[in-house]
């Protein structure tokens, strides 16, 4: 079933300087528990796309239709670069944070913070604030914080990005597997090959100026089977990797040239 749909999104951002001409009509279809990633150069629409999928930003035209049911009140759920955790809150009270806003923190919440907290491996610094724990941990940190609004649909703005590369690729793993056991359907944005190869169900190559699809890569199921960090040891992987490479590449040559 498809879950998300966009359907021709153009945007210009009109501005004292001019216009830029930012996406140029993008169509799409993303099924039900699938992950796509937006992969590309800067400045060729990543994050104008994600703000527009995000319901931040209406398109100049075309349009964006997500799955909803009347129960649903809150679809979107966002890993971003930066944690965004409250410093003085500890651990389990940021979790927390969405229930407490809304007045409904319940045992049942509570116990379910902790469920979460303990599939993730935070079990055991739940009482210790943001500032004690390491740069993976307050990530991991933030996406049980996700979770505990139980989003549909999943925007991840280079979340890695920010963490050494060992922390990175224990991330993707257990991103990918907390995401595919709670089936959500999610975006991802990055400049990393490798992480959009290794996390996706479909790669978008996007070119600059203005962002357009230039091509789609169906990841093969024999690699979507496995997990991130084994994908990358797969020949295939290589393989995939290189073909990305050069199209990027070559993207980038004819943009130089324009
Ligand atoms: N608020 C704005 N006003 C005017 N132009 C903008 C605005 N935001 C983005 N742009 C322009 O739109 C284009 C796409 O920008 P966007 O930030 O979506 O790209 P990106 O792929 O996310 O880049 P990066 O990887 O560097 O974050 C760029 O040419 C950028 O300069």
């Amino acid at each position: 079933m498809t879950f998300l749909s966009l359907d021709q999104i153009t945007h210009h951002y009109f501005s004292k300087q001019g216009f830029t001409k930012a996406i140029e009509d993008i169509s799409l279809s993303v099924e039900e528990g699938h992950f796509i990633s937006f992969l590309g150069p800067s400045g060729c629409g990543k994050t104008t796309l994600l703000s527009i999928i995000a319901g931040l930003l209406t398109p100049t035209e075309g349009t964006v239709t997500i799955q909803q049911q009347p129960s649903d009140h809150n679809n979107i759920g966002y890993m971003l670069q930066q944690d965004y955790l409250f410093p003085w809150k500890t651990i389990q009270e940021n979790v927390l944070l969405g229930p407490h806003i809304q007045g409904t923190v319940t045992e049942m919440k509570k116990e379910k913070a902790l469920q979460i907290l303990k599939e993730i491996g935070l079990e055991s610094v739940i009482s210790s604030y943001p500032s004690q724990l390491s740069g993976g941990m307050r990530q991991r940190a933030a996406l049980a914080r996700t979770l505990m609004t139980d989003p549909k649909l999943l925007l991840l703005d280079e979340p890695f990005s920010a963490l050494d590369y060992q922390t990175k690729l224990k991330l993707e793993n257990l991103v990918s597997d907390t995401l595919k056991q709670y089936k959500k359907t999610s975006v991802l944005v990055t400049h990393d090959i490798g992480e959009a190869i290794a996390m996706s169900d479909t790669v978008y190559v996007l070119k600059a100026r203005p962002g357009r699809i230039a091509k789609t890569f169906q990841v093969p199921d024999h690699l979507r089977n496995l997990t991130p960090f084994e994908a990358r040891q797969h020949a295939d992987f290589n393989d995939l990797f290189q073909t990305i490479w050069k199209e990027l590449d070559q993207l980038e040559s004819e943009s130089n040239a324009r």
